[in-house]
């Protein structure tokens, strides 16, 4: 199992401006566009990368921010492994509306479990002097609503990027290896007398 490529599917959602495209393509090629348009409803790319020794290919999901295009990017949520929950430091608006895209992904995607599924907090354009948002803030933000990993990013200057993509991933191989855990168990117990001796899930 653990030789095989894995595909996993990564989402980012956050308000329009808030450098969702810009985190894709500085990870998936590298450049930057300081005058980027806005996305019209969802694009994807692939990038392939080794994490603790798994090979992974990743596709990740850019999706559009604006309110208009709700109806576009919705439907691409389904099957998403990890959700980017991104924001803009310079932007307090943006920071405020997580909590609506949790929700908003948590219905489209139908997850069933919320509380287990992977998400991870991104602060971007930290390279901007004027911020809204404090560290602080961001971080009492993810422990009060699931416990998630928060980084601060910034496309512009390559801050953190690879790094979030990998924490992504980090965070599906976590739940998949305690699935595998609980199936494990599951196992042993159909062909044991005796009783299971897991009680994950
Ligand atoms: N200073 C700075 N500017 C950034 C950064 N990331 C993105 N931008 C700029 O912010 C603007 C919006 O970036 P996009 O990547 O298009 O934002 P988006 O989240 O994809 O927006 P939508 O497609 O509308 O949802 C662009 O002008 C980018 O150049 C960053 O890390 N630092
Ligand atoms: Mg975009």
């Amino acid at each position: 199992m653990s030789g095989k490529s894995l595909l996993l599917k990564v989402i980012l959602l956050g308000d329009g401006g808030v450098g969702k495209s810009s985190l894709m393509n500085r990870y998936v090629t590298n450049k930057f566009d300081s005058q980027a348009f806005h996305t019209i409803g969802v694009e994807f790319l692939n990038r392939d990368l080794e994490v603790d020794g798994r090979f992974v290919t990743l596709q990740i999901w850019d999706t559009a921010g604006q309110e208009r295009f709700k109806s576009l990017r919705t439907p691409f949520y389904r099957g998403a492994d990890c959700c980017l929950l991104t924001f803009s430091v310079d932007d307090r608006q943006s920071f405020e509306n997580l909590s609506n895209w949790q929700k908003e992904f948590v219905y489209y995607a139908d997850v069933k479990d919320p509380e287990h599924f992977p998400f991870v907090v991104l602060g971007n354009k930290i390279d901007k002097l004027e911020r809204q948002v404090s560290t602080e803030e961001a971080r009492t933000w993810c422990m009060e609503n699931g416990n998630y990993p928060y980084l601060e990013t910034s496309a512009k200057d390559d801050t953190n990027v690879a790094v979030a993509f990998e924490e992504a991933v980090r965070q599906v191989l976590a739940v998949e290896e305690q699935l595998e855990h609980c199936m494990l168990g599951h196992t042993i117990d159909l062909h044991s007398s005796s009783k299971s001796g897991s009680s994950c899930c």
